[in-house]
């Protein structure tokens, strides 16, 4: 390989920028979330629960429309905070946490037009399962709009695949609301069974029918629990606490975690065919929709009861109305409908065997505070460019990884973006190698990051499609590019996660024919020293130049004066160069030469360079 000697040259002091959660990341400077911040929000939040909430709310709503105004004053005086669009009701410490970060709209029940007519103002939209977030919206959004919070579990209001697909991230709040989501559950299971409200409705019209509304006990009775996830496992839990015989059916639930409970896993056929009672906490996704159908009823034991706090879209609903008729069912009681609210003359609805609430699973005043300071805090960290633990569409990288790895994703990209102007046009880029030399163990790298940051750097500079850690996998398919990634091990420090980054495109023509390599690739190669990244190997060649401001690089015949002769054409232009090095074969054979410059030099300039006799090729690189 070839040798280099490095000329450094006065460089001003920069620190490398982050760029890293790509668009993500560009955000506001004003924001100071701190845990000091989030525990004062939780103490002011206990008080509504200390019996004054009626009075507490009606303050509430006289200082939200106050704070509604002023948040509108500032966003129309030019203020760079981001705008965060609340589109239903959240609890107040959620939004005055969103307040100290970003400009807050208050804009409940917009009509889908209304909801599109505003996207485009909002860098962040939060919603309950009441909006519906539909492709529309994304694309109505105009590339502003960089996350999605969802105040809440399910996220099935919301297209992840056009989220996805437009670069937003969609982050929930899943675990603020499975204690009032279970409590729920046994709140309907309980009330179905005694006629708690029939018998209400049947008193308020002043009638006193004992007979009519005998129940069933719960005690030694078998319920199945179908979803044995954070909400089943909850209700199964307390449906022990009662004495009932607790099954759950659940795919991917360990085992282990429902022995530790006392349930037994099984299969879905036997759950539905051996139980009394049947608890639904699964997610609607193509697989679970419709689940319970005639089929599926047909096989359940005659007289079963039925609870749904999951989503109305897992029951077919014209078949348990026919179950319910034909006495399959015996009673239902539901808080979720396929279509929200109900059409107003549903059968199931209107069946006096069915109980049935609006939706309340997550409606307790804890679990609202509790999933408005989750969402809120998940919003802001993603406008700040922080990794979200709660990302439903991008890869959750444990932050302690994402910041160790935050140099050598500046690295990836700049690479990913050095190669594609290196491909000579007319030759489309299909295979991208992308090599890791490093320390550690594959398992211990995660390298995702890192990928997306290199599907950014080639694909931006070719294209209008803005690439982001969220649609990078998307992106890079889409253009039936093939990353393929491979570890070699080097012996150095555990401490530095990678040694060196090389990119690599296969089959293609390059514009410096230099850059390709012995194995016929486009190949460059960087490392990181000191923060920050350099290109260390170009092609067969090794050079050594920070990557920041935009390159020069030259193929010439190796000779004295060369760098002079450069520095002069660049300097009588005013064209500052940060760094230079020459790499070459041999002694007056053939060297690159690499150069750093903080302007675009115009061109004239370029041009003079190129006719340097002892210049064979040359191309200017941004970076
Ligand atoms: N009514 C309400 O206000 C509320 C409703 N929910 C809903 O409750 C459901 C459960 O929420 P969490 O427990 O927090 O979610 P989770 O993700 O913790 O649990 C869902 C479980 O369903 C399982 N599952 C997936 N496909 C399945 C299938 N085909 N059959 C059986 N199990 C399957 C998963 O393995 C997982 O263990 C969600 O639909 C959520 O939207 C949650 C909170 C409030
Ligand atoms: O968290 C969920 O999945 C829920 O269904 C709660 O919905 P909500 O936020 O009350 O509209």
């Amino acid at each position: 390989m070839a040798s280099s000697k490095t000329i450094p040259f006065p460089r001003p002091t920069t620190t490398p920028r982050s760029s890293l959660l790509l668009s993500l990341s560009n955000l506001n400077s004003s924001s100071s979330s701190s845990s000091i911040s989030f525990l004062r929000l939780r103490c002011q939040s206990r008080s509504p629960f200390l019996g004054q909430a009626a009075r507490l709310e009606d303050g509430a709503s006289a200082i939200a429309a106050v704070q509604r105004r002023r948040d509108l004053q500032v966003a129309a005086a030019g203020d760079p905070r981001p705008t965060v669009l609340v589109a239903e009701k959240l609890g107040e410490a959620g939004l005055a946490l969103l307040r100290e970060h970003a400009n807050v709209d208050c804009s409940y029940q917009l009509s889908p037009e209304e909801l599109c007519a505003k996207i485009s103002l909002c860098d962040a939209l939060i919603v309950r399962s009441g909006t519906k977030v539909t492709r529309e919206v994304f694309e109505a959004a105009r590339g502003r709009l960089r996350v999605v919070g969802r105040a809440g579990v399910g996220i099935d209001n919301v297209d992840l695949q056009a989220a996805t697909e437009l670069g937003c991230l969609v982050v929930n709040a899943p675990t603020a609301n499975t204690i009032a989501a279970a409590e729920h559950g046994i709140a309907l299971l309980a009330a179905m069974a005694r006629n708690v409200a029939q018998a209400d409705a049947s008193m308020k019209t002043e009638k006193w029918q004992r007979n009519k509304y005998v129940g069933v006990s719960l005690v030694g009775k078998t319920l199945a629990v179908m979803g044995f996830g954070k909400v089943g496992s909850e209700v199964a839990r307390r449906a022990k606490g009662l004495g009932m015989r607790v099954i759950a059916h659940d795919p991917y639930a360990p085992a282990d975690r429902a022995h530790a409970l006392g349930v037994e896993l099984v299969s879905f056929d036997e759950a539905i065919a051996t139980s009394d009672f049947i608890s639904l906490h699964m997610p609607l996704t193509p697989d679970t929709s419709k689940i319970l159908n005639d089929n599926t009823f047909a096989k359940m034991q005659k007289g079963v009861r039925i609870i749904n706090v999951a989503r109305g879209g897992v029951i077919d609903e014209d078949a348990l109305v026919r179950a319910l008729d034909n006495g399959t069912v015996a009673q239902a009681a539901l808080d979720v409908f396929t279509e929200e609210p109900p059409p107003k003359d549903s059968k199931l609805v209107k069946h006096e065997n069915v109980t049935v609430t609006p939706h309340l699973g997550a409606s307790t005043m804890e679990a609202q505070e509790g999933v408005a300071i989750e969402i809120a805090e998940a919003v802001v960290g993603a406008l700040k460019g922080e990794l979200s633990a709660t990302a439903v569409n991008a890869p959750m990288v444990p932050s302690k990884v994402f910041s160790e790895l935050s140099p050598y994703v500046v690295l990836a990209e700049k690479l990913g973006r050095l190669a594609v102007q290196l491909v000579a046009g007319g030759s489309g880029i299909r295979l991208v190698k992308v090599v890791y030399t490093s320390t550690r163990d594959p398992d211990d790298l995660d390298t995702r990051i890192l990928r997306a940051t290199i599907t950014k750097g080639i694909v931006e500079p070719i294209s209008n499609v803005f690439v982001n850690i969220v649609n990078a996998d998307y992106t890079a398919k889409q253009r039936g590019l093939r990353i393929s990634e491979e570890r070699v091990f080097h012996d150095g420090s555990p401490e530095i996660p990678l040694d060196s980054i090389q990119v690599c495109f296969s089959n293609v023509e390059s514009k410096f024919a230099s850059a390709i390599s012995d194995s016929g690739d486009i190949r460059v190669e960087g490392r990181v020293k000191d923060g920050v990244p350099h290109l260390t190997l170009v092609g067969s060649f090794s050079v050594d130049v920070s990557l920041e401001g935009n390159i020069i690089l030259c193929r010439q015949v190796d000779q004295p004066g060369m760098i002079g002769q450069v520095g002069n054409i660049l300097g009588e232009k005013n064209v500052n160069i940060s760094f230079m090095s020459v790499g070459r074969t041999a002694r007056k054979k053939q060297a690159i030469m690499a150069i750093g410059v903080d302007e675009e030099p115009d061109k004239e300039t370029l041009r003079k360079i190129g006719k340097i006799p002892a210049i064979e090729e040359f191309v200017f690189l941004k970076l």
